[in-house]
């Protein structure tokens, strides 16, 4: 069982699925709407209690998750949306253990969402141009997270390098992961700062900035399995028999682009190889390479 204790984030959710955020602190009140509870009463409560507020309204208290917590939390940039934050996380393969660059830091919901995956084995070191930026992202890290030893956070210029050299000249990175508006300047950095096999994963939200990223990637020759993709999600309302989509979602956020850095980048097959490659059929579809399908 999760018990509240003081420090600690918890959010108030009232019927209608509003989340209110809250650090718990000993003799402060919440209020809202002129109701109010007593942090007091919230300390020592488990995590999904319901709790009264002083003008009877119920809520529930929750222990909010890295999705709720950065939907809520303080923003200097712009934060990712819990749906790019998973597809970033699945196609980086952020693995516990890992060892993570990422640029630029912005209000810190990718950082925290690095930091759970790649666990205490792991660690991240993240560069931000921003000073107030990187100070806003530390607070919200720290205030979700405890103190983070595997964090590294340096207000630097990402386009400028990325520091990469162990003591006997290894290469530190398993994952490269950018959040910053041209991410094609750090391609060559990250060319040279990732292990071999290693991932480059990029999130920008127009299409020039894409081409200009894959440009680059396929510039240095030094990535393979380049691909860029978009995501949506689209919530249902179900109520009774009123089962449908909701009238309003997030139609655009931006494209991932992901790439692998490899030895040595294998030609793309022209289309006169693909006319004599015997697992294209005459109609051109591709046929199954497996027995029976
Ligand atoms: C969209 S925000 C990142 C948001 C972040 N991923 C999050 O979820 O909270 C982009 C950030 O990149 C930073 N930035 C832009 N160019 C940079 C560079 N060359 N080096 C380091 N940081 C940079 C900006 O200051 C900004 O904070």
């Amino acid at each position: 069982m999760k018990i509240f204790e003081s420090g600690q984030r918890v959010h108030l959710v009232d019927k209608k699925g509003r989340q209110y955020a809250l650090t718990l602190k000993a003799g402060e009140t919440f209020q809202f709407s002129g109701d109010t509870i007593s942090h007091d009463e919230l300390i020592g409560k488990s995590d999904g209690s319901i709790v009264t507020l002083s003008r009877g309204k119920k809520m529930l208290a929750l222990s909010p998750t890295v999705a709720e917590y950065t939907l809520k939390m303080p923003r200097g940039a712009q934060v990712l949306y819990p749906k790019d934050l998973a597809l970033i996380t699945m196609w980086a393969d952020i693995y516990p253990g890992a060892r993570v660059f990422e640029a630029g830091v912005g209000s810190g919901a990718l950082t925290i969402a690095l930091l759970q995956a790649v666990g205490e084995r792991g660690s991240v070191t993240s560069y931000e141009r921003r000073d107030d930026f990187a100070r806003t992202a530390m607070r919200n890290i720290e205030r979700f997270l405890g103190p983070v030893p595997n964090f590294q956070l340096l207000q630097r210029d990402a386009h400028e390098g990325i520091d990469c050299q162990t003591g006997d000249g290894e290469t530190l990175y398993d994952r490269v992961v950018l959040d910053l508006p041209e991410p094609w300047h750090v391609v060559p950095h990250a060319a040279k700062a990732l292990r071999l096999g290693g991932i480059y994963l990029s999130f920008v939200p127009t299409v020039p900035q894409i081409t200009q990223t894959v440009d680059a990637l396929n510039h240095t020759r030094a990535f393979g399995m380049i691909e860029t993709f978009e995501s949506f999600t689209r919530n249902w309302n179900i109520q009774g028999r009123s089962v449908r989509p909701d009238l309003r979602m997030i139609a655009h956020s931006g494209f991932i682009t992901v790439a692998r850095r490899v030895e040595q980048v294998m030609e793309v097959q022209s289309l006169s190889s693909e006319m004599t490659d015997p697992s294209i059929q005459e109609n051109g579809d591709t046929a199954p390479d497996w027995d029976g399908g």
